[in-house]
C-alpha cells in the first residue's frame, strides 16, 4: 500500500497514463483525491473539526446531558449519512465492475467508418458493469439469472454504451412488455418473496402466458444462468444495430464478445451453497484476478447482414428472441476486450455508471427491433430519476472529447458555462451545429412504409423453432442440467397450474424433456408433443468455448494441511501453482501456524470451517502421517473431499493422504488410486502414493499426453471440472 492506494491500482494507472486508454484516467484525475495521514478531517464546507467522537452536548464530567442541536458540525454528520443512499437500478441493481481497454485489430471498415470499430491504431478507453437482473442491491451473485454485461466506450466521438448481456437472446420482443416481464419476476407483491430468484410461480406463469420468452428461459435454465465467474461468459449486445459504411452502405449486426478463459458455470448447488457462503463471490472474483495482473480479455466480434438480406432469413432479424445461426451468419472477430483496473471507489464509479443504448457513435446506428427502440427510451428517463437530470456530468459518465451544447440548468449541475447566450441560432454563431465532415452523427436515410397498427410482423409469431435448435445443440452434460434446473425451479412453483402448464409448454420443445421433468416436478405427463424438426447450431453449446489454451491461471487451489504435513510436497505444489497464475489457499484445521514435517511453520490462509470448498475449483492434499490422520478424522475435512468430488472439482493427493482422498470419497473399486511411484488419474482424482525426490516437478505441458504428478493435476484443473465423473453418475453416489 502506498498513501492508501493500493500498488497495484497505481501501477497500471502509471502505465495507462501515456496511451489514449489513459484519457479516461487523466480525465478522472480531475475529480479524484487521495486519503492520507496528512489530511485532517474538514466539514463538507472546509473547517477543520477537532473530534470525530463527541457532540456537543451539556454535560459535566459526572452526569451525562442532553446533547444540543446547535452542534454544526455533528448535524452535517448525521443529516449527510441520513442521505447517503440514492434509488437502486430497478433492474440489474446488483453489479460491480472494472476498467479496461478496447483495441481493434482487423478493421472492419468495409461495413462501419466507426474508428473506434476500424482505426488499429486506437486504444479506447472503457468500463465495463456486471450484474444480475432481478435481485436487490444486497442479494447475491450466483443466483440463477441472466448476467448483465455493459460496456462504456469512452471514445473519441463520444460515448457508446453497448448495454449486453450473457445470453443472447431476451424473454420478450417488444418493450411495451418489459415492466410485465421484470414484475413478474422479481419478488411477489403480497410478501415481496423470493428474493432475486425465478424458482417462483409468477415467473412461470408469466413463461406460459408468453410462447415467445420459450427460447430464452431455455437458455436461462442451462448453463449460462450460472456462471462460473464474469470473466467466463460470453456477451453479447442482443438487439440488432446497424452499421454504416463510407459509402452510405448500411448492415445490420449483433455484437458479440467471447472470453479467452473459455464459458465456463458453476454447479447448481454450489452456486446455491455460494450465496450463503460467499455472497460476493463473483465481485471479488473479478477484484483478485485484476489485482493479480490476470486481466480477464474477450474477443470481439459481429455478425453482419447487408440491409438487402433483412428478409432473407426464416425468422425476423430484428426479433430479439432469435439468434443468428452461426452457419448462417458467422462471427467475425476483430477487437479485443481487456479488464486491466479495478475501481477506487465503489459507489462514484459502479453504483453511477448510467448506461443508455441510445448512446451510439457516428457510423453505428439502431435498426426498426421493437425492443431495441423501448430500450432507447427507457435508459435515459430511468437514469433521470436514480442519478438525477445531470447524470452525464458525473466523471464516471461524462466523455473524455468536448461536451457543448444548450443544456442547462437542473438538479446538481455543475459545469460552469460562460457566455451571454443559451440558445441556437444566436448572433456570435457560438456552438454552431457541426457538419458531417466535421465529424457530426447523420441519421441513415431510411425508407419507412407501414401504417399505425399494434401488431407484429408474421414472422415473430413463430416461438418454437430456435427454443427446439437450442436444446438440440446442448451436450448430455448440458442437457441433465437444464433438467435439474427445471426440476429446481418448477418445484418451488407451489401452484398445480402453474407447474402442471410449464410441462405442457416443454413438450412444445421436446417430448422427452417434458416427460422427464414432468416425472420429476409432477403434473400430467405428456403424451404427445410438437414435431422437433431436429436440427442443431454451432456455438449454442458453451463446450464449443473450452478457452483458448488449456491454462490453470487465476483459478483457486486450496492446499489442505495439519500438523506433520509433507513439507517437500507442499513446497512445490505451492510453488508450482504460483508459477502457473494460480491462485494457491492453504486452508489448514485452524488458522493458526501449523508445523509442518520438517518442523517449519505456516500460516494458513483460512482454516477448514471459515473457507469451504465451493470457494475453490480444486484441491490438493500433502500427504504426512500425522497431518493425514488428524484430517481422517475431521468430519469438515472428509466433507471439503467429497463435496470437491460432487461438484465434479479435480482433486490431488499425495503420499499418505492417496488413502484419506480414496475412503472420503468411498468408491472403492470404480474410483482408483495410485499405489506406487507411479502418477494415477481417476475420474480427476490424481494420486501419487510413493513421492520420490524430483517427482512433482513443475507442470510443463497442459495437455492430455501429460505425465506427471503437476501436469496431469493441472490439466485437470484447465478441463474446469471434470465430466467424465458426472456422465457416469459417480458424483451423485456421494453424501455433500
Ligand atoms: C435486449 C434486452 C435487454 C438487455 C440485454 C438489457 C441489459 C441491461 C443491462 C446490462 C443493464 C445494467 C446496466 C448497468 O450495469 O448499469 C440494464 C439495466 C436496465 N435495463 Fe435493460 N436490458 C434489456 C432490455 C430492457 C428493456 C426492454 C428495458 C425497458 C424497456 C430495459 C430497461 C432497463 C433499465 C430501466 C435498467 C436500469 C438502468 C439503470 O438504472 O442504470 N432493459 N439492462
Amino acid at each position: 500500500m502506498a498513501g492508501f492506494v493500493p500498488d497495484s491500482v497505481q501501477k497500471v494507472a502509471h502505465a495507462a497514463l501515456g496511451s489514449r486508454e489513459g484519457d479516461k484516467l487523466k480525465d478522472l484525475a480531475k475529480d479524484t483525491k487521495d486519503i492520507s495521514e496528512k489530511d485532517r478531517l474538514t466539514t463538507d464546507y472546509g473547517v477543520k473539526q477537532s473530534t470525530a467522537d463527541d457532540w456537543l452536548k451539556a454535560v459535566s464530567p459526572n452526569q451525562a446531558g442532553p446533547l444540543l442541536l446547535e452542534d454544526p458540525f455533528a448535524r452535517e454528520r448525521i443529516m449527510r449519512f441520513d442521505h447517503e443512499r440514492i434509488p437502486e437500478r430497478v433492474v440489474h441493481a446488483r453489479g460491480a465492475g472494472a476498467f479496461g481497454k478496447f483495441k481493434v485489430y482487423d478493421s472492419i471498415d468495409e461495413f462501419t467508418f466507426a474508428p473506434v470499430l476500424t482505426d488499429t491504431s486506437r486504444e479506447t478507453p472503457v468500463f465495463v458493469r456486471f450484474s444480475t437482473v432481478l435481485g436487490s442491491r444486497g442479494s447475491a451473485d450466483t443466483v440463477r439469472d441472466v448476467r448483465g454485461f455493459a460496456i462504456k466506450f469512452y471514445t473519441e466521438e463520444g460515448n457508446w454504451d453497448l448495454v449486453g448481456n450473457d445470453i443472447p437472446v431476451f424473454f420478450i420482443q417488444d418493450a411495451i412488455k418489459f415492466p410485465d416481464v421484470i414484475h413478474a419476476g422479481k419478488p411477489e407483491p403480497h410478501n415481496e418473496v423470493p428474493q432475486a430468484q425465478t424458482a417462483h410461480n409468477n415467473f412461470w406463469d408469466f413463461q406460459f402466458n408468453h410462447t415467445e420468452s420459450t427460447h430464452m428461459f431455455m437458455w436461462a435454465m442451462s448453463d449460462r444462468g450460472v456462471p462460473r465467474s464474469w470473466r467466463m461468459m460470453q456477451g453479447f449486445g442482443v438487439n440488432t444495430f446497424t452499421l454504416l459504411n463510407a459509402k452510405g452502405e448500411r448492415h445490420f449486426v449483433k455484437f458479440v464478445w467471447t472470453p479467452e478463459l473459455g464459458v465456463h458455470s458453476l454447479i447448481w448447488d454450489e452456486a446455491l451453497k455460494l450465496a450463503g457462503q460467499d455472497p460476493d463471490f463473483h465481485r471479488k472474483d473479478l477484484f483478485e484476478a485484476i489485482s493479480n495482473g490476470v486481466f480477464p480479455k474477450w474477443k470481439f466480434g459481429v455478425q453482419v447482414i447487408p440491409e438487402a438480406d433483412e428478409h432473407k432469413f426464416d425468422f425476423d432479424i430484428l426479433d430479439a428472441t432469435k439468434i443468428w445461426p452461426e452457419d448462417l451468419v458467422p462471427t467475425r472477430y476483430f477487437a479485443e476486450l481487456e479488464l486491466n483496473r479495478n475501481p477506487e471507489e465503489f459507489f462514484t464509479q459502479v453504483e453511477q455508471i448510467a448506461f443508455c443504448t441510445s448512446h451510439v457513435v457516428p457510423g453505428i446506428g439502431f435498426s426498426d427491433d421493437p425492443l431495441l427502440q423501448g430500450r432507447n427510451f427507457s435508459y435515459f428517463d430511468t437514469q433521470i430519476s436514480r442519478l438525477g437530470v445531470n447524470f452525464e456530468e458525473l466523471p464516471i459518465n461524462r466523455p473524455t472529447c468536448p461536451v457543448m451544447n444548450f443544456n442547462r440548468d437542473g438538479a446538481l449541475r455543475h459545469t460552469i458555462t460562460r457566455g451571454t447566450v443559451n440558445y441556437w441560432p444566436n448572433r456570435f454563431q457560438a456552438c454552431k451545429p457541426a457538419s458531417h465532415a466535421e465529424g457530426a452523427y447523420v441519421e441513415y436515410a431510411q425508407k419507412v412504409n407501414g401504417m399505425k397498427a399494434r401488431i407484429r410482423s408474421d414472422k415473430f409469431k413463430e416461438h418454437f423453432s430456435q427454443a427446439q435448435l437450442f436444446w438440440n445443440s446442448m451436450s448430455p452434460i448440458e442437457k441433465h442440467h437444464i433438467i435439474a434446473a427445471f426440476g429446481f425451479e418448477l418445484d418451488h412453483c407451489e401452484d398445480p397450474v402453474v407447474f402442471g402448464r410449464m410441462v405442457q409448454r416443454l413438450a412444445d420443445i421436446d417430448l422427452g424433456l417434458a416427460q422427464t421433468v414432468s416425472n420429476l416436478v409432477g403434473g400430467d405427463t405428456p403424451s404427445q408433443g410438437r414435431t422437433n424438426h431436429g436440427r442443431r447450431a454451432p456455438a449454442l453449446s458453451q463446450t464449443e468455448f473450452p478457452g483458448s489454451t488449456p491454462t490453470i491461471a487465476s483459478r483457486r487451489v486450496a492446499i489442505i494441511i495439519a500438523d506433520g504435513y509433507d513439507q517437500a510436497a507442499y513446497d512445490t505444489a505451492y510453488a508450482a501453482l504460483s508459477t502457473a497464475l494460480a491462485v494457491p489457499l492453504v486452508i489448514g484445521t485452524k488458522r493458526s501456524k501449523v508445523i509442518g514435517s520438517n518442523g517449519r511453520e505456516t500460516q494458513p490462509h483460512h482454516h477448514l470451517e471459515g473457507f469451504r470448498s465451493t470457494m475453490v475449483d480444486a484441491i490438493f492434499i500433502p500427504g504426512g502421517a500425522k497431518s493425514v490422520q488428524t484430517l481422517a478424522t475431521n468430519g469438515r475435512a472428509l466433507h471439503w473431499i467429497r463435496e470437491a468430488f460432487g461438484h465434479l472439482k479435480t482433486i490431488g493427493a499425495t503420499g499418505e493422504a492417496v488413502e484419506l482422498v480414496h475412503k472420503a470419497i468411498g468408491l472403492g473399486p470404480t474410483v482408483t488410486v495410485s499405489s506406487s511411484a507411479e502418477t494415477h488419474e481417476s475420474y480427476g482424482v490424481v494420486t501419487l502414493r510413493e513421492v520420490k525426490p524430483g517427482s512433482l516437478k513443475e507442470a510443463v505441458t497442459l495437455g492430455k499426453e501429460a505425465k506427471g504428478f503437476m501436469e496431469q493435476f493441472f490439466y485437470g484443473i484447465a478441463q474446469h471440472r471434470c465430466w467424465e465423473r458426472e456422465l457416469s453418475g459417480l458424483n451423485s453416489q456421494v453424501a455433500y
